[in-house]
């Protein structure tokens, strides 16, 4: 991206290791300076709301990495948590846990939450920290049981919130979505758009 001609702007930095919130930065025409993910532990509290979960995450996210910046940056990290009413779906990581987690949201309509924060670093005065909180609720269809096999079997649950992915096979059999499908995929675009451009330094038009 060329340097703005009038405004100072910071390295952009995308705290994440998920290839999807690079992708979706990209797909509206930014580039970051820096891809680095945080290493946090990302387990719900006890009795800790999907709202509110993802939100600390992704402020914990931003922060851990802004803390580490030595010069002006900003730090764009995000969360996404897959919700059954006030019930936290684990990001899958075994076919156990995606097996379950497909059974669960079978027929149903859940709510995919997503944080954007954008957090200043490295001396960037300028910059303030700044958040957008997403709710987009996805409706399923009923699964069989060869379908949720189907699904588990391509492996596009792996380390996805909830066990599928909105962009893969699952897609199938998702009979209606409101709110935001760039959300559910990890980075909602237009309100990602909105905290970038309310900040100096020209990101977007
Ligand atoms: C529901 C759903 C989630 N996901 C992904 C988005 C996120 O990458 C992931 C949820 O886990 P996150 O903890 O939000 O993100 P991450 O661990 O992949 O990356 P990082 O914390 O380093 O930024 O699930 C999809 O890609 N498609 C979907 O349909």
């Amino acid at each position: 991206m060329p340097p703005s001609a009038t405004v100072a702007r910071p390295r952009l930095i995308l705290a994440s290791e998920s290839p999807r919130r690079l992708a979706l930065l990209r797909q509206i025409g930014i580039e970051p300076d820096a891809v680095l993910p945080a290493a946090l532990d990302e387990s719900p509290r006890q009795g800790e709301l999907p709202r509110p979960c993802a939100q600390r995450l992704a402020r914990e996210k931003g922060a851990a990495i802004a803390a580490g910046e030595t010069t002006p940056a900003l730090v764009l990290a995000a969360d996404t948590i897959v919700a059954l009413g006030r019930r936290i779906l684990p990001k899958a990581e075994t076919e156990e846990q995606a097996r379950r987690c497909l059974a669960l949201l079978s027929g149903r309509r859940h709510t995919v939450v997503t944080a954007v924060t954008l957090t200043p670093g490295g001396g960037w005065e300028q910059g303030r920290a700044c958040e957008r909180v997403v709710e987009t609720s996805v409706a399923f269809s009923r699964l069989s049981a060869k379908q949720i096999d189907a699904l588990i079997e391509q492996g596009d649950w792996r380390g996805k919130a909830g066990g599928y992915a909105i962009q893969g096979m699952a897609a199938a059999f998702i009979r209606q979505i409101g709110g935001s499908y760039s959300a559910v995929m990890g980075l909602p675009l237009f309100e990602t758009a909105q905290l970038l451009r309310g900040q100096p330094g020209g990101w977007l038009a």
